[in-house]
Parts: C-alpha cells; sequence; structure tokens
C-alpha cells in the first residue's frame, strides 16, 4: 500500500478511536452523575441547584452566620442543622450519603432538613475543587465538620475508611478554609476516645491522651494535632468538640443503644460485654439535644479567624472541650431501661470485651465547656431513651411513615 493511503487509513482509525472514547465519556457522564468531581462543578453550576444552595445558606436573621454542615446527613448533622436553621442561620449541607449504616435513614433526614428549608450537597469533603466552588459561592462565616467515618469497632474492619473521611477529609477541607478570604471560623467533632487507656477520672481536657485505644481514636487525637498546626500557620480559629456516646431520636443504627432496641423487639440475642474480673462497662451517654447546644455555644462564641488566603496575620483561637453528661451508666443499666421502655425482657449475654478498641468506661469533666460555652446537659439517660424509643418505633412502625424531629 503506498504511503499517503498508509497515513489515510492511519487517520480515520485515530478519528475512529477518538469518537469511541468521547462516546464512553458522554455516556459514563449522563449514566452516572456525580460520580466525579467534574459532574458535582456542573451540578453547583446549574440554575436550579445554585439557587437551592444560596436560598439554603442566606440566613433569615439579620446577624446570622452562613454555616456549611459537613455530615449533615448524618445523626447530629442533622439536628445541629434544624437548630441552626430554626434560629435563623444559613446552612448548606454536605454529605457523601455513604453506605457505612442504611442510606434510607440518611435520606430521610435530607428530606426532613429540606423541609425545614436546608439543602444537602452530595459531595466529599475530599473534593477540594467542590468544597471550593462552595465556599465561593455561599462565602460561609463558619464551618460545623461532623463529617467523618465514625464508630470504634467498625475500624477492625475498614481501616482505610477512617484515614480517608478523618485524615484526608480534614486536611482538604482546612487546606480550602485557609485560602478564603475571609476564613471561616471551624468547630469539629472529636471524640471521648480520645481518653482511651485513660484511668484518672473525670476526664478532663488537660489530661494527656497518649493511648488511644483504637484507630477511630487516633484519627481523631491526630485531628486535633492538625486543627493546631493550621491554627500555628495559617490562622484559622478552631474549636475541637469531644463528644460522649451520643443518642437520640434519628441515631445511628450502629450503636449499641440502637442495634439493642432492634434486636430485643426481635427477641435476638444481644451481648452485654463486661471488663475483666467482671468489671463493669460504662458511658457517659449524652443526649443530643445537650450535644447541639454545645455546639451552637461553641459556635457562638468561636472568634475571627486571622488569616486570608493562607497567610495568617495574627494568634486565632484554638479550644478542645468535653462535651458529656458527667453521669456514667453502666451498659447493663442501659439494658434495664430499654426493657422497661420496650416492655420485653432482653436476651442477653454478657461476654467479654473483644479487643475491638472499646474502652472499659468514659466520665466527662465539662467545667471548661459549662464555664466557657455555656453548657449545661439536662436530659438523664431514662429521659433521652424514653424519647429515643418513641421515635424508634413510630419511625420503624409497619406503614413506614417517617416522624418529625
Ligand atoms: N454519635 C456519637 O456518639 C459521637 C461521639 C463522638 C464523636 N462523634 C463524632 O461526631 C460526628 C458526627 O457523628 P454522627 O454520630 O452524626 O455520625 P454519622 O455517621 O451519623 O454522621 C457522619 C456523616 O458524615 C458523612 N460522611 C462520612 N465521611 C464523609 C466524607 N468523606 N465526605 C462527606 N461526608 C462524609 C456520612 O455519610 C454521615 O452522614 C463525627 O465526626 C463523629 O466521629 C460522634
Ligand atoms: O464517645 C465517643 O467518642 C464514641 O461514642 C460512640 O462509641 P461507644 O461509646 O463505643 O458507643 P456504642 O458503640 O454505642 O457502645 C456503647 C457501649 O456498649 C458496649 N457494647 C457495644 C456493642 C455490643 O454488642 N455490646 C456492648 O456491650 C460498648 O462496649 C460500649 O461500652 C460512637 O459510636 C463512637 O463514634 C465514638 O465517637
Amino acid at each position: 500500500m503506498d504511503k499517503p493511503l498508509r497515513t489515510h487509513f492511519s487517520l480515520i482509525k485515530l478519528i475512529a478511536w477518538t469518537c469511541i472514547f468521547l462516546g464512553l465519556i458522554l455516556f459514563f457522564s449522563l449514566h452516572y452523575p456525580h460520580s466525579s468531581p467534574s459532574n458535582r462543578l456542573k451540578y453547583l453550576e446549574d440554575s436550579d441547584w445554585k439557587y437551592q444552595i444560596l436560598n439554603s445558606g442566606r440566613p433569615k436573621s439579620r446577624n446570622g452566620f452562613r454555616v456549611l454542615v459537613t455530615g449533615a446527613a448524618g445523626f447530629v448533622g442533622m439536628h445541629v442543622s434544624t437548630a441552626l436553621r430554626q434560629r435563623g442561620d444559613g446552612v448548606v449541607g454536605l454529605d457523601n450519603f455513604n453506605g457505612y449504616y442504611e442510606k434510607s435513614l440518611k435520606r430521610a433526614r435530607e428530606d426532613l432538613l429540606k423541609s425545614k428549608d436546608v439543602f444537602i450537597v452530595e459531595g466529599d469533603i475530599n473534593d477540594g475543587v467542590l468544597l471550593t466552588k462552595l465556599f465561593k459561592l455561599v462565602k460561609f462565616t463558619h464551618v460545623m465538620h461532623l463529617a467523618a467515618q465514625a464508630g470504634v469497632r467498625y475500624a477492625m474492619k475498614n481501616p482505610g475508611s477512617y484515614v480517608h473521611s478523618n485524615i484526608g477529609g480534614f486536611v482538604s477541607l482546612l487546606e480550602v478554609c485557609k485560602l478564603m478570604n475571609p476564613q471561616p471560623a471551624i468547630v469539629w467533632a472529636s471524640s471521648s476516645s480520645v481518653y482511651g487507656l485513660n484511668k484518672k477520672v473525670p476526664f478532663s481536657e488537660i489530661d494527656r491522651t497518649d493511648n488511644p485505644s483504637s484507630l477511630y481514636a487516633a484519627t481523631k487525637k491526630a485531628g486535633e494535632a492538625i486543627a493546631h498546626t493550621y491554627n500555628h500557620i495559617h490562622g484559622l480559629s478552631i474549636t475541637g468538640l469531644r463528644f460522649f456516646t451520643v443518642y437520640g431520636p434519628w441515631g445511628r443504627p450502629d450503636m449499641a443503644y440502637f442495634f439493642f432496641t432492634r434486636d430485643m423487639l426481635k427477641g435476638k440475642q444481644i451481648s452485654v460485654f463486661e471488663g475483666l474480673n467482671g468489671f463493669t462497662v460504662s458511658r457517659d451517654f449524652t443526649y443530643i439535644d445537650d450535644i447541639v447546644k454545645g455546639c451552637l455555644g461553641a459556635l457562638d462564641t468561636a472568634t475571627k479567624s486571622t488569616g486570608s488566603g493562607g497567610v495568617k496575620k495574627g494568634p486565632a483561637q484554638l479550644r478542645v472541650y468535653n462535651l458529656g453528661n458527667t453521669s456514667p451508666v453502666p451498659v447493663s443499666k442501659l439494658v434495664n431501661i430499654l426493657e422497661k421502655l420496650l416492655k420485653v425482657k432482653a436476651n442477653k449475654v454478657v461476654s467479654p470485651m473483644p479487643a475491638n478498641g472499646d474502652v472499659l468506661f468514659t466520665h466527662a469533666n465539662i467545667s471548661l465547656a459549662r464555664r466557657e460555652l455555656g453548657y449545661k446537659p439536662t436530659t438523664d439517660l431514662q429521659s433521652g431513651l424514653k424519647k429515643f424509643v418513641a421515635w424508634y418505633l413510630d419511625y420503624y412502625k409497619p406503614s413506614g411513615k417517617k416522624s418529625s424531629v
């Protein structure tokens, strides 16, 4: 075959392959929306979505905040978003709706937030391009950072998820915040688990936290160290809140109070862990409404970040607080309360606590949060579980009608 003809054929082949390649990109972008950051950008630039985000982020009261709530489809995120919107702040949610537990519960929380004029952008906190776009669109004054891989025991199964969300995700968010002008003030969820194997109780913020007993705890401890560096270098105002075993309506199915309820209603066996020599395992269970008050107290007392565009102009606020109930309760007592509320006898077995990262006890000293955030928990475990059980029975009743907060 002479040379010109050969060239002609290779040009046709090149054009053919290019068309196939472009066709595949078009097919996948249409069939898998939000599957890549560029799709999510379109999602933000589309006028309808943009309007919903701007409307959701617009404060209803004159001095209202504009808050980005990451993890807004989560248990704590949904309650905090509701409280912020109800008092007149602008609130935009961000959540990747992952499958750590039933997505239907996250979608039901999303529906509830929609009814309260809060919009959730579906995306990952590791998506810096999406975050930057969001910040430029809404100019958030505050970030309530709740998105994370939660759960102590799951780290034994999927360690990567904790690094992805709790380390990579947090750094990605801080990298975007530092470049904003003005920078937002950040309040984020650390965890009582950072106290790990500490013996001195109640746990205080001035205690060392060098013995995390789970990868989850280690990622939260790392988060506190990461917060320190972004405060020191870039002037970001950052407040860490160490939540203590939070429970309540719209809670998390991976937590003991929730799946104990589910299993007890089905007559399924539950395992109540105990420590060595029959040591009673206990938790400083904290009701969600008290946690929400603590979150809003932290947001309201957060001072402005002092940097812009990544350049620090002065010292910035860096804080950590315990948000607990200061009255630890044995897990066995939790089961007794559930038996009375559910009117069933638990089919329970007491078993040694497995080496799964769990700690034997937690107990919060909350004097610092009380003094500086006006934090004052008011709900005891019996009253809180009563509200949880009422929600649970309503939400999962056969008709499937979803309950309100
Ligand atoms: N509930 C508790 O007892 C408790 C106690 C201590 C600390 N915390 C912390 O409080 C925060 C909220 O916890 P929760 O109980 O509401 O848990 P949750 O799992 O219900 O909420 C977390 C939300 O974040 C989302 N998410 C996870 N990774 C993400 C990512 N990479 N990008 C975007 N979204 C992501 C999830 O889809 C979920 O909706 C978490 O940081 C958790 O570690 C919770
Ligand atoms: O404060 C926190 O920072 C953490 O709070 C929560 O962890 P935990 O305090 O471990 O709550 P949860 O799992 O409900 O177990 C409650 C109790 O039941 C015991 N437990 C558990 C399971 C079981 O089968 N049997 C049992 O006795 C178990 O040993 C424990 O004593 C959050 O999930 C976590 O995200 C983290 O943020």
